[in-house]
């Protein structure tokens, strides 16, 4: 899995999974016009997910939790860029969580690692804004949209459906002429999903790395699927989510997307040192 400046080796003695840490810069955090002292806290919240030993920061601008919103170009583009901009050069990968391809194409050109796109690059012109690039590219699956995914999420056969949605998105890529080692795949757990869902796609992460023939980013951490299993909210569910990041990496996933990247480093120490 080559982008840019990194490799990550899928199997073999370089093999190591690598830690996402999530870094939102919506509303709750930004007041509209990503005003200063807001674009301080994501800098400190950067920084100390990098003390933690983070090795990719996602950066995201609207919400994409059940219900949310949809935020305006302007407003994503507001907030997001500064911190990109502030943050390129500070060690870490950086990757830019949006489906907007005006986002994605600034954000390239400020030189992120990645772009981490819940909608699979289906807006028109995702593809066109990513292809000329080599940054890494996440295809994640969701069924319908953050506004109405959760309202009744149904499958015949939630693997099945989700494999044959990536393999698609992957052609498509694919076809437009895409380095096939750019990319990477995500089962989105939480996106159109019931928890019944979101547990067959986890039980299924070997399988999912298997019949796309890509490396696999989860991302479930304090996600109710945790929730469920651990009756915890959602600020007491790190270690819930380690154990789900440890079940999807045991499975061969490459990368977990998270937010207590010091947990979840140390569990992946502990996890390595023992394969
Ligand atoms: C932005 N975002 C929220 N949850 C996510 C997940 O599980 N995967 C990816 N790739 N992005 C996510």
């Amino acid at each position: 899995f080559q982008f840019g400046r990194f490799n990550y080796p899928l199997q073999g003695a370089g093999r190591r999974p690598r830690v996402m840490g999530i870094l939102n810069v919506t509303p709750d955090s930004f007041s509209d016009g990503g005003n200063y002292q807001a674009l301080e806290f994501a800098l400190g919240h950067a920084e100390a997910m990098i003390e933690e030993g983070v090795d990719i920061i996602d950066i995201g601008g609207e919400s994409t939790r059940p219900g949310s919103p949809p935020v305006s170009l302007e407003d994503e583009l507001q907030r997001v860029m500064p911190v990109v901009y502030a943050l390129r050069d500070l060690g870490p990968a950086i990757s830019v969580d949006t489906y907007k391809p005006q986002v994605m194409r600034e954000a390239i050109i400020a030189g992120v690692d990645m772009i981490n796109d819940i909608n699979g690059f289906r807006v028109p012109g995702a593809i066109d804004a990513v292809r000329d690039s080599d940054c890494a590219l996440c295809i994640m699956h969701m069924q319908s949209d953050p506004q109405h995914m959760q309202l009744a999420p149904s499958y015949a056969d939630v693997v099945d459906e989700v494999i044959a949605f990536l393999r698609e998105r992957i052609d498509a890529l694919l076809e437009a002429g895409i380095d096939p080692r750019r990319l990477c795949i995500d089962p989105g757990f939480g996106f159109g999903k019931t928890v019944e869902h979101n547990y067959a796609l986890l039980k299924a992460t070997g399988r999912l790395i298997e019949e796309t023939g890509m490396p696999l980013l989860a991302g479930l951490s304090r996600k109710s699927m945790i929730g469920a299993v651990t009756g915890k909210p959602v600020e007491r569910r790190a270690a819930g989510s380690v154990g789900g990041a440890l079940a999807a990496v045991a499975q061969g996933a490459i990368i977990v997307r998270v937010h207590d990247v010091a947990d979840t480093v140390d569990a992946l120490k502990v996890w390595q040192a023992a394969q």
